[in-house]
C-alpha cells in the first residue's frame, strides 16, 4: 500500500472531486459515515458520553458528519468547535447547519481556556481539531487543549491525524495522544516513524474511493508491506529442482562465547529453504555447530576464538557475515579479505557494521546492492546522530545511494531502504525485541537472497517473513514467550502463513 503525504492525498481528493463527479461534500459526507461505522461496530449503542471536538476546517467537518450520525442513532454526543480561527470551510458551515436541523444542542464555542469542558475517563474522545492542514505550530490556548485532552485519559479517537502532528516532518508541540486513528485514503509516513508512531495509535486506513488510477500514478516511493504485498515477492518453487537450486550460502562470523549468533542465522536459513548452509566460524565453533545443526556444513579459522582469516576459495552464492563476530583487528583484516574477493551482493550485520563504522574505508569495497541490517545504534555509528526521524531518513537515503547498498533498519516498524524507495514492514510484535532476533532475520535475507531473490526482495520479504514468525511463536507463547531460536524454527509455517489468515498475536493487544 502507497504511503501518501497530506498534500498528495489533497490533490487525489480534488482530482476525484474534478472527474468522478462527486462533491468535496459527498467526500466528506462519506468520509464521516465510514468513520461513525467504525465506532458504531464497537459502541454497539453503548450510553458512553462521547465529545466530539470539530476545528473550522474540513477536519472539523468530519467531526460534524460523525457527530450528526452518532446523534441520530441515539448515542449521548456533545460537540465542540474549536475556533482557533475566524474563518470557516465551506464543507464545515455546511455541516453545521445539518447539526442545527437535528438537535437543539448545538455545538459548543471553545475559544479559549475558560471554554474547555470537563473530560472524564469514561468519556469517549473524537479529535476532529486539525487533519492534513495543520500548516503551522498551534497557538498556545489549542495547544492546552490538546494537553487537556490527553490528560483527561479519555478513550481518543483521531480523525484523519491526531491533531498537533504534521504529516511531514517532525512535531512542534503538543500532539493528540490517540488509542485509535482512523486514517483517510493512505497510511501517512509520521504513523511508522519512532518518534510518532504512538500518537497514531493503532491505524486504520479507510477507503473514502479516492480516484484509484490517480493514487496509483503518484510519485510516491514510500510503500508500506502487509500481507497484500508480501506473497507477490514470494518465488514458488517447481518440482524439477534440487538443493543447488535453493542456495549454497556462507555464514561467517561468532568469536568465543558468541557461537550461537551464527548458529541461529544459520538454523534459520535453513529453515528458509537454502540447499546448502556452510559457516566459517573460530575453532571454538566447530563441535557446537555440528552438534547442533548437523544440515550445516562448518569451516573453521586457524585462530580458537576468532575470525582472523577468510576462505576466499569457497564458492558460495552468497555471504552473511558479521553475526557475533566481535571487532578485533584480525577479524577487521579477514572481512577487509573478504570484501577484496567479492564481487556478489553480500549481508553485513551486528559486528560486521562496527567494523564497517571502525574502519569506514571499507564501505567502498562493499559489493553492489549488498544488504546492511543495522538497529538504530549500529545505524548511528554507521550515517552519524540525527535530530529526528525525517533526518535519520535523509542520512540513510544518502548513506544508501553512496554505497549502493540496501539498508534494514530494524525497529518497531523495520524500514528497507534502498536509495528513494522505502518499504514499511507491518509484521511483527514487541516479543521480537529478544537476543538473536537479528541473527535470526540476517539468517532468513541471506537464505532468500542465495535463492536468486533480488536483494531488495529478499530484504522485504525476509523482514516481513521473520515478523510473521515472531507473529506466530507470540501467538503461541505470548511476547514474553518468544525466543529467537523458536522465531527460526517457525521460519516454514511463516511461509506457509503468507498465503492464509491474519494471525492474532497472543500479547496483550
Ligand atoms: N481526501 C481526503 O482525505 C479527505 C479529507 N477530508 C478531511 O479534510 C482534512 C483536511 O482539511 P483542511 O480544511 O485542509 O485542513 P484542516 O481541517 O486540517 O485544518 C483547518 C485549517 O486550519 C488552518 N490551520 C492550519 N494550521 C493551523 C494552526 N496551527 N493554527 C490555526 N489554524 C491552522 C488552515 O487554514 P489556514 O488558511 O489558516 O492556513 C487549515 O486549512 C483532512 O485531514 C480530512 O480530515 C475531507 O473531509 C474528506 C476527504
Ligand atoms: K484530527
Amino acid at each position: 500500500m502507497k504511503i501518501l503525504s497530506g498534500k498528495q492525498i489533497s490533490e487525489a481528493d480534488k482530482y476525484t472531486i474534478e472527474h468522478d463527479g462527486i462533491t468535496s461534500e459527498e467526500l466528506m459526507e462519506r468520509a464521516g459515515t465510514l468513520v461513525f461505522k467504525q465506532i458504531h461496530q464497537r459502541l454497539q449503542g453503548a450510553p458512553i458520553p462521547i465529545k466530539i471536538f470539530c476545528g473550522i476546517g474540513n477536519n472539523g467537518g468530519d467531526g460534524l458528519v460523525i457527530g450528526r450520525h452518532l446523534i441520530q442513532h441515539g448515542y449521548d454526543v456533545k460537540l465542540y468547535t474549536v475556533a482557533y480561527s475566524d474563518k470557516r470551510s465551506e464543507d464545515f458551515l455546511k455541516n453545521y447547519e445539518k447539526i442545527k436541523d437535528i438537535t437543539n444542542d448545538w455545538p459548543g464555542l471553545i475559544k479559549e481556556v475558560d471554554d474547555f469542558p470537563e473530560i472524564s475517563v469514561g468519556d469517549f474522545v473524537i479529535d476532529a481539531i486539525f487533519g492534513v492542514g495543520l500548516n503551522r505550530p498551534i497557538e498556545s490556548w489549542v495547544a492546552k487543549l490538546v494537553t487537556h485532552i490527553n490528560d483527561s485519559g479519555a478513550f481518543t479517537l483521531a480523525v484523519d491525524i491526531p491533531s498537533g502532528l504534521f504529516d511531514d516532518q517532525p512535531p512542534q508541540g503538543s500532539v493528540i495522544q490517540a488509542n485509535y486513528t482512523l486514517t483517510f485514503g493512505a497510511p501517512k509516513l509520521v504513523f511508522y516513524l519512532p518518534d510518532t508512531m504512538d500518537y497514531a495509535g493503532e491505524v486504520q486506513v479507510l477507503d473514502i474511493g479516492l480516484n484509484k488510477r490517480f493514487i496509483a500514478g503518484i510519485d510516491s516511493r514510500t510503500y508500506l508491506i502487509g500481507k497484500q504485498e508480501a506473497p507477490a515477492l514470494y518465488q514458488p518453487r517447481n518440482k524439477n529442482s534440487h538443493k543447488g537450486d535453493y542456495g549454497n550460502i556462507l555464514i561467517a562470523g561468532g568469536s568465543y562465547g558468541k557461537i550461537g549468533s551464527v548458529l541461529l542465522s544459520a538454523t534459520a536459513a535453513m529453515h528458509t529453504g537454502s540447499g546448502l548452509c556452510t559457516l566459517y566460524v573460530p575453532k571454538c565453533g566447530y563441535e557446537i555447530i555440528q552438534s547442533s545443526l548437523p544440515e550445516a556444513m562448518v569451516l573453521t579459522d586457524e585462530n580458537e576464538q576468532k575470525l582472523s582469516d577468510f576462505p576466499i576459495d569457497f564458492e558460495a552464492d552468497t555471504i552473511g557475515f558479521g553475526m557475533g563476530a566481535g571487532t578485533e583487528n584480525e577479524s577487521i583484516t579477514a572481512f577487509e579479505k573478504l570484501l577484496q574477493n567479492q564481487k556478489k551482493p553480500i549481508l553485513v550485520d551486528a559486528d560486521g557494521l562496527n567494523m564497517l563504522s571502525k574502519k569506514p574505508e571499507l564501505l567502498k569495497l562493499l559489493p553492489e546492492n549488498s544488504v546492511l541490517t543495522p538497529h538504530p545504534g549500529e545505524l548511528k555509528r554507521l550515517i552519524g546522530e540525527w535530530e529526528n526521524d525525517f533526518e535519520k531518513l535523509e542520512k540513510a537515503r544518502n548513506f544508501s545511494k553512496k554505497f549502493n547498498v540496501i539498508l534494514v533498519i530494524k525497529g518497531a516498524y523495520t524500514f528497507i531502504l534502498q536509495n528513494e524507495e522505502l518499504f514499511i514492514n507491518t509484521s511483527g510484535n514487541p516479543g521480537m525485541a529478544t537476543a538473536g532476533s537479528g541473527d535470526v532475520l540476517s539468517g532468513v535475507i541471506t537464505s532468500l537472497m542465495g535463492q536468486n531473490y533480488q536483494p531488495v526482495a529478499a530484504s522485504i520479504l525476509g523482514v516481513f517473513i521473520h515478523g510473521l514468525s515472531g507473529d506466530l511463536v507470540a501467538s503461541a507463547q505470548g511476547y514474553e514467550g518468544v525466543t529467537s531460536g523458536e522465531m527460526a524454527r517457525n521460519m516454514g509455517k511463516a511461509f506457509q502463513y503468507l498465503f492464509q489468515k491474519e494471525i492474532k498475536t497472543g500479547g496483550k493487544e
